[in-house]
């Protein structure tokens, strides 16, 4: 797969490359161009052209048709997708088939339904004490796109979290500049195929390819005709975007880190429990932003649990490698860190050797902690591997302040069988998701997003159609 920037409906590969690493066996995959200034603003320009053109002017039902013809693209290149999505992450091949590809087709059909329905305008009349002045007037909101939307997203989910901001802009009228990860730039660019192929006017989607700090990214979020910025990552990057937005005002939705809590009851099923922190921790290896990596048992069955939880670790297999040699070696400095924190490693706890081809590759085992303090970095900072510490606590009280004792906000999961105890702990979580016996258990009109330093807003449904567009009053005088 040939990665290529897509601008004004024109693929081209200008810039300077730099090479894409395959994560399962450390081989070189390919070469990508790394879009200069020239690029972003040659993009940002045919964003801003195709709102005047065809695009501007088009009625919701056939921007609804134009994503229903994207989904039905990606759809038709099923296979590519998941080859491309494969190649880049190291993932499991079945996570792709089952997650990636059809989530994409999904985000894509979603907000295409979800324009059926929805009210162009809302109006409301004169309430005594609710209006000022004099006369009676007809109000009316009307909804209009917010310009140009920059997509920043990062290679964990690359296709998932591309097309979850994506669809739903280009959904509200918007033209769109998306920046994939520099670690997984295939599927954008078979993405831009599809646009392609959809027939959407030229500059409506555009992409360009590159790094981030000093480069493509940073030029992307402070460039002065952006009009928004969407954007998934660690929440230090998120500070920085806001730093470059703030001088232009440019409004940030923002889904950042995690460090998220799991709350075990000991009233829980605990085969239900030991299933899904198995899934919450090491799904794709840990790096899922609402991956727990702290888990909190109730004392009578805290030895059984994690003896349970040590014992399925240990067996996992077939797990798919860190994104990159740098985040792989963050993720055992942590695990390094943790035994000098005094951590007692119940499973994994390193690098395995498979004695074959993986072992150029960048994996980390999937590693079960407990003892460490709720001080220690490996208990307080996202990690986003396979790593989770388990301690004990004793009352529900306890196990709220544990759980709330974060800067992070995003997710959380609550296992127990008490349906009175689980409506009274979910609410007092301070988190922006809480599931119940469950995790990731998702549907996408659900508001989406963390609270604290998790993010900003709320996506999915209608919350992100609200994101992607303006309320507009106006005020008619009788
Ligand atoms: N919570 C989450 O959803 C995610 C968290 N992470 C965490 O972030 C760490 C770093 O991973 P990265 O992929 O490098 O995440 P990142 O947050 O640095 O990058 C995400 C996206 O932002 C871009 N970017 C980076 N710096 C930028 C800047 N100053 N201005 C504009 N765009 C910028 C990147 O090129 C990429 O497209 C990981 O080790 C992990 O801990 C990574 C991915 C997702
Ligand atoms: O929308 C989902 O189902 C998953 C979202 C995951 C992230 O936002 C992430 O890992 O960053």
């Amino acid at each position: 797969m040939k990665a290529e920037h897509y601008v004004g409906g024109v693929f081209r590969s200008d810039g300077p490359a730099f090479p894409l690493i395959a994560p399962v066996d450390g081989t070189e995959l390919g070469a990508v161009p790394e879009a200069t200034r020239e690029v972003v603003d040659d993009a940002v320009a045919a964003a801003r052209a195709a709102l005047k053109g065809p695009w501007g002017a088009m009625a919701a039902e056939e921007r609804a048709a134009a994503l229903r013809r994207v989904a039905d693209g990606v759809q038709a290149r099923f296979e590519e997708f998941v080859d491309a999505e494969v190649a880049d992450t190291g993932r499991p091949r079945a996570f792709a088939e089952t997650v990636d590809v059809p989530r994409a087709v999904g985000n894509f059909r979603a907000y295409a339904d979800l324009l059926y329905g929805r009210p162009e305008r809302a109006y409301t009349t004169r309430v005594p004490g609710w209006s000022s002045g004099t006369g009676e007037a007809l109000n009316y909101t009307v909804r209009r796109p917010l310009g140009v939307v920059a997509v920043v997203s990062p290679w964990n989910l690359p296709l998932l979290l591309s097309t979850w901001k994506i669809a739903p802009a280009l959904a509200c009228g918007n033209a769109v500049v998306a920046k994939p990860s520099e670690e997984t730039p295939s599927t954008a660019t078979l993405l831009a195929r599809v646009m392609d192929d959809a027939g959407l006017p030229p500059g409506v989607f555009n992409l360009v390819h590159g790094h981030g700090p000093g480069a493509a990214g940073e030029f992307l979020t402070g460039h002065p005709g952006v009009d928004a910025i969407a954007f998934t990552g660690e929440s230090a990057t998120g500070a920085a975007i806001m730093r470059n937005a703030a001088d232009h005002v440019t409004p940030v939705s923002f889904e950042l880190g995690g460090k998220n809590p799991a709350l075990v009851f000991a009233d829980a099923d605990l085969d239900a429990a030991v299933d899904g922190t198995v899934r919450s921790c090491f799904t794709h290896s840990g790096q899922i932003c609402l991956c727990t990596e702290r888990v909190y048992v109730e004392r009578p069955v805290f030895e059984e649990f994690v003896s349970r939880l040590g014992e399925r670790a240990r067996a996992l297999d077939g797990y798919g490698p860190m994104i990159s040699a740098g985040h792989r070696d963050k993720v055992l400095s942590y695990l390094r860190l943790a035994r000098e924190e005094g951590a007692t490693v119940v499973a994994g706890g390193g690098a395995p050797e498979f004695g074959d081809a993986r072992d150029g590759g960048f994996h980390v085992q999937p590693t079960v902690l407990t003892g460490l303090p709720e001080t220690a970095r490996a208990v307080r900072e996202e990690i986003f591997g396979p790593v989770c510490h388990v301690a004990p606590f004793d009352t529900e009280d306890e196990a709220l302040a544990l759980a709330n004792d974060s800067p992070y906000g995003l997710a959380a999961t609550v296992w127990t069988r008490d349906l009175s105890r689980a409506h009274r702990v979910a609410p007092r979580v301070e988190t922006g998701i809480v599931w119940v016996n469950c995790w990731n258990l998702r549907d996408l009109r659900t508001p989406f997003g963390g609270v604290k330093a998790s993010g900003i807003g709320r996506e999915g449904g209608e919350y992100s159609l609200d994101f992607f567009s303006e309320p507009v009053n106006v005020c008619v005088q009788i």
